[in-house]
């Protein structure tokens, strides 16, 4: 049951005290949720986590379940010769002792694992020849050999140092290893590729990509941070605490208090090009192991700035903040000053599983995936964009019930009986219905000036507009098991229905625009305000243009409560929209109905849309394509005058800059309006209530 309200004054019911509720004990996410229009009254928290509840993936822990990584089989990592796989990660006892330090930028220990293959490899991302591989491991020490059952069996080397090397379970093939220098590899060897006619070595990209995938389908690992790398990285620290508690055999062969001078050029240079499967780790920290040769070119990832060079070497500026702080200080390569002790310690960022995958390309950032190039520019200073995987279409994640089969699409939705352009036909088809019986668009594939403008005037007053306040709330419900508050409201919005599949119309039928995607000349440029990232046109735009859509990963609302929450300190990344334009048309909206989108880890060029308050040049509209339920749709942006070329192209995220009940503030918005809501209160009223958008870590600059 939903109560339908129209009028402005009839009151939600929601007292602002309630909204920190003593249950909320969790820590509460950073992000804010773009919430297109979210006009109920009472502040709208859903970034704060109730302590009363267990997040989704609490509930589902159960099920989590993180296997031994022998089951990644994907992952190859075998020695040169063939050997037992407890063999593979030590280096020969016979080969020539060197007094050099243990060098950490080995070769990847990805090698062919058909002997009679060895030193060579098809490819570029594998580590072979004389040095690489295990082989390069130059871990000289006094071997200790731990069994699968944990008893140690040592093996003197001939060196001066010590290293420990654990195999597990021998048909895992999996080992551990670790120096003295406190260094712990991990090695895993696959045998099942042996003898495999036609076996190529997949490049890591690949092989990390297919494990993530593969563990959060399998495993139901709900945590959007989950990564190999991360994974790699706990069974290192799990083996160093193991290792270093008094009772454990091994760690009395284990000293990490050596010192290691390594040369941080190396892993700088690496920094860009992952090669291989070993993993080592200096106190914890896991790095990829690279090899020079066959690293990534170095090409610098920007062009330069007007003043100053870039080598391409920056991370990314996650860590900066809205003000333009500067991001933190690091050395030339990236890397923190180390003591004379010198264990280089890698910045987080820089650890991060995604530096290791391609970043993002200058000239085009959709990399190909739009019709158009979309260059980026930064003539302003060394920042480099947020990381993120560029998909021209949004992706359901997990949850979200999103059938795009031919069988929900019924005839009576589409004009099954069209023929060629269904604009030009006298009388409007079915797929007008939903516009009143009028397309919305015009022959030039414009919104018409009407629709548009009722469009604006339900963002610029939406207290005019049609608002529900659902009976059960799903952003709500998502909150807490207890008590559920009241609905905030959502505004009922006009959609687009467009042709489609089912439709006899062809493709360059006049009712289909944004399925087309993005048409005009757009750019990604650094602001001058302080505003990050944003993007402009580089063409002259008719007024009811249509730019592009917001697009990214599809979440149930209970997904990205979940991913919210579980972003540390506040430091999400999420920059989510609400899509919410009907829920007022069921009574109860089921939690995979109730959808999101995320463009924080992939996303398109609309997440660099900046705000900009009320007098916004782009206006979001909902665009039915291929669902005719409502509940998941198209938000696509169009412009709401004539933008002109080079200017910055914004939309009003109907942000609450006085919503001081969240734990974390909404940015300081620089949006330039006169409308301002940082600075003036225009039409308070009109916002209460709505949803803070955006990470305050990702997007800051
Ligand atoms: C969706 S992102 C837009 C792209 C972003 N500027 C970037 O660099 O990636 C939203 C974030 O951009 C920044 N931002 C957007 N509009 C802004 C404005 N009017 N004033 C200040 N910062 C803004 C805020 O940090 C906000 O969290």
């Amino acid at each position: 049951m939903v109560q339908e309200r129209c009028d402005p004054s009839q009151p939600s019911g929601v007292d602002k005290s309630k909204q920190k509720t003593p249950l909320r004990t969790e820590p509460s996410p950073a992000s804010h949720t773009m919430r297109p229009r979210d006009k109920g009254k009472g502040t709208v928290s859903p970034q704060t986590p109730s302590g009363g509840k267990r997040s989704v993936s609490e509930r589902l822990s159960d099920a989590v379940r993180i296997k031994e990584p022998n089951v990644m089989p994907d992952i190859v990592v075998t020695p040169k010769e063939k050997t037992t796989a407890s063999q593979a990660l030590i280096k020969p006892k016979d080969e020539p002792i060197t007094d050099e330090m243990p060098q950490l930028n080995i070769s990847a220990a990805v090698i062919h694992p058909d002997p009679s293959n060895k030193g060579e490899s098809s490819s570029r991302n594998v580590a072979v020849g004389e040095n690489d591989g295990l082989e390069s491991l130059e871990l000289h020490s006094m071997l200790e050999k731990v069994t699968a059952d944990g008893t140690a069996a040592s093996e003197k080397t001939r060196n001066n140092g010590d290293l420990a090397i654990i195999s597990g379970d021998c048909s895992s093939n999996l080992e551990i290893a670790s120096s003295h220098f406190g260094e712990v590899r991990i090695s895993l060897s696959c045998d099942l590729a042996l003898g495999r006619p036609g076996f190529h070595m997949p490049s890591l990209d690949a092989v990390l990509k297919s494990v993530e995938e593969k563990c959060l389908r399998s495993y139901k690992i709900l945590d959007p941070n989950f990564s190999v790398m991360n994974l790699m990285k706990d069974m290192c620290d799990s083996f160093l605490n193991l290792g270093s508690e008094s009772t454990n055999e091994i760690s009395k062969s284990i000293d990490v208090t050596s010192t290691i001078d390594l040369v941080k050029k190396s892993y700088a240079a690496d920094a860009l090009g992952a090669t291989g499967l070993g993993f080592s780790s200096l106190n914890s920290s896991v790095s990829p192991q690279f090899d020079e040769e066959v690293a990534l070119p170095r090409t610098p990832l920007l062009p330069p700035p007007c003043h100053g060079e870039d080598d391409g070497t920056q991370s990314n500026n996650m860590d900066s903040g809205d003000d333009g702080e500067k991001r933190k200080d690091d050395t030339e390569d990236g890397f923190e000053d180390t003591n004379s002790q010198s264990l280089v310690a890698l910045q987080q960022h820089q650890l991060a599983p995604e530096l290791i995958r391609p970043l993002h390309d200058v000239i085009d950032i959709a990399k190909g995936h739009e019709r158009v190039v979309i260059t980026l520019v930064n003539e302003v200073n060394n920042e480099f964009p947020p990381l993120f995987y560029y998909i021209p279409q949004s992706a359901v994640f997990q949850n979200a019930s999103v059938n795009f089969s031919l069988a929900c699409i019924g005839d009576s939705n589409c004009c099954s009986a069209c023929f060629g352009d269904c604009l030009s036909n006298s009388t409007p088809c079915a797929c007008a219905h939903e516009t009143r019986g009028e397309f919305a668009y015009t022959a030039d594939g414009l919104v018409k000036e009407e629709f548009l403008e009722e469009c604006i005037s339900m963002n610029h007053d939406p207290e005019k507009h049609c608002q529900v306040f659902c009976k059960e709330c799903p952003v709500e419900r998502s909150k807490t098991e207890d008590t559920i508050e009241s609905c905030k409201g959502h505004l009922v919005r006009k959609f687009i229905t467009e042709c489609w599949w089912r439709c006899g119309c062809n493709k360059q039928c006049g009712n289909r625009v944004v399925q087309r995607g993005i048409t005009c000349n757009l750019q990604v440029f650094m602001t001058l305000e302080g505003k990050g990232w944003g993007l402009r046109t580089l063409e002259d735009l008719p007024k009811g243009a249509f730019v592009c859509e917001y697009v990214g990963e599809i979440l149930t609302y209970s997904e990205l409560f979940d991913r919210v929450s579980k972003s540390s300190n506040g430091k999400g990344n999420s920059n989510p929209v609400l899509l919410d334009a009907d829920w007022g048309s069921k009574a109860v909206r089921k939690d995979e109905e109730a959808l999101c989108l995320d463009a924080t880890d992939y996303g398109n060029v609309a997440r660099f849309i900046n705000h900009r308050c009320r007098d916004s040049n782009l206006v979001e509209i909902p665009v039915q394509v291929e669902i005719p339920d409502h509940h998941y749709y198209h938000l696509a942006f169009f412009t709401t005058r004539k933008v002109n070329a080079m200017e910055e192209l914004t939309w009003d995220y109907g942000i609450d800059f006085d919503d001081h009940d969240h734990l974390v503030k909404p940015f300081r918005c620089q949006c330039g309006s006169n409308f301002c809501r940082n600075i003036k209160r225009y039409s308070k009223r009109s916002y209460i209530g709505l949803l803070v958008l955006v990470s305050n870590l990702t997007c800051r600059v």
